[in-house]
């Protein structure tokens, strides 16, 4: 459904000589699979997600193919992005809380792009929040619907930014280091919530991270990245197993130690 082709990612600065982010990267998505990007901080990851869908900042220039199902959405206008964001592709950010409102309950924020983009009635996007908040399993959904953001938890309030991105029923999710900024059990439910999403609804995810350990959960395929080039990209597996590439043997020498007994005892 999604093909990246020669992706180059070029931001102008003042005065000084622009710089290439992305040198050409190039992947493929299947519907209903999810791909893993993994790399060191200022890799390119996110610059990559942000031309996915269309949020790359005014000092950035994007070359190359970006195909939606045939489309390439690097020739849409603004209003023809805004169409695919949030319908066809979904964003999970790191922080949630710098993606909601402060100032508005959480049912009141998954509801609204129900009522504004999916033209439901108040009753029934009030209906159907609910039920996204039980579907991304936040505990006693009745009650909590009409919680502020600051009342919850960061996993719930990441949970919260799930429900969001599903109001819309995208068929394509895209997740920027989703369980960064949370704790490793908390982690460990968000990914089990996006595996969930992936199995049972057949949507595509694109799951970005630094770390290996959070890739290796969830992710058929794995595109290694550094300093805005493809290291190696593969089955999953493949890449755990028979890392093609010294810098992805440093990735897996940094995973987590319950992580990389995992991985071993699958290998043993
Ligand atoms: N608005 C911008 N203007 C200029 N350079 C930028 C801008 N945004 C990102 N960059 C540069 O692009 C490169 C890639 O950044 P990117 O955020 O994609 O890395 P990343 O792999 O996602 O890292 P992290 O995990 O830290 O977010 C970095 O060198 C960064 O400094």
């Amino acid at each position: 459904m999604l093909a990246v082709e020669s992706l180059r990612v070029t931001f102008r600065r003042d005065r000084a000589p622009p710089v290439e982010v992305l040198r050409g990267v190039s992947l493929t998505l299947e519907r209903g699979a999810t791909l893993g990007i993994v790399g060191e901080s200022g890799s390119g990851k996110s610059v990559l997600a942000l031309s996915v869908i269309g949020l790359l900042p005014r000092n950035a220039r994007a070359e190359g193919r970006v195909l939606l199902d045939g489309t390439d959405l690097l020739t849409l206008s603004e209003r023809g992005m805004r169409d695919v964001r949030g319908r066809r592709i979904g964003m999970i950010f790191q922080e949630p809380m710098t993606a909601l409102n402060p100032a508005m309950r959480v049912g009141v924020q998954i509801a609204e792009g129900l009522r504004v983009r999916r033209g439901l009635s108040r009753g029934n996007a009030r209906t159907e929040a609910l039920r996204l908040l039980d579907r991304v399993q936040i505990p006693q959904a009745g009650r909590r619907i009409d919680s502020y953001p600051h009342e919850m938890s960061g996993g719930e309030r990441q949970r919260v930014g799930i429900a969001i991105a599903l109001a819309l029923e995208p068929d394509l999710l895209i997740a920027d280091e989703p369980t960064t900024a949370l704790d490793v059990t908390v982690q460990a439910g968000i990914l089990d919530i996006l595996g969930d999403l992936v199995a049972d609804l057949g949507l595509s995810l694109i799951l970005i991270s630094h770390d290996l350990g959070v890739i290796a959960r969830l992710a058929d395929r794995t595109l290694v990245m550094h300093r805005g080039a493809e290291i190696e990209q593969d089955a999953t597996e493949r890449v755990l197993r028979r890392p093609g590439h010294d810098y992805t043997r440093t990735l897996i020498d940094a995973m987590p130690r319950r992580a990389r007994a995992t991985l071993e005892a699958g290998r043993a």
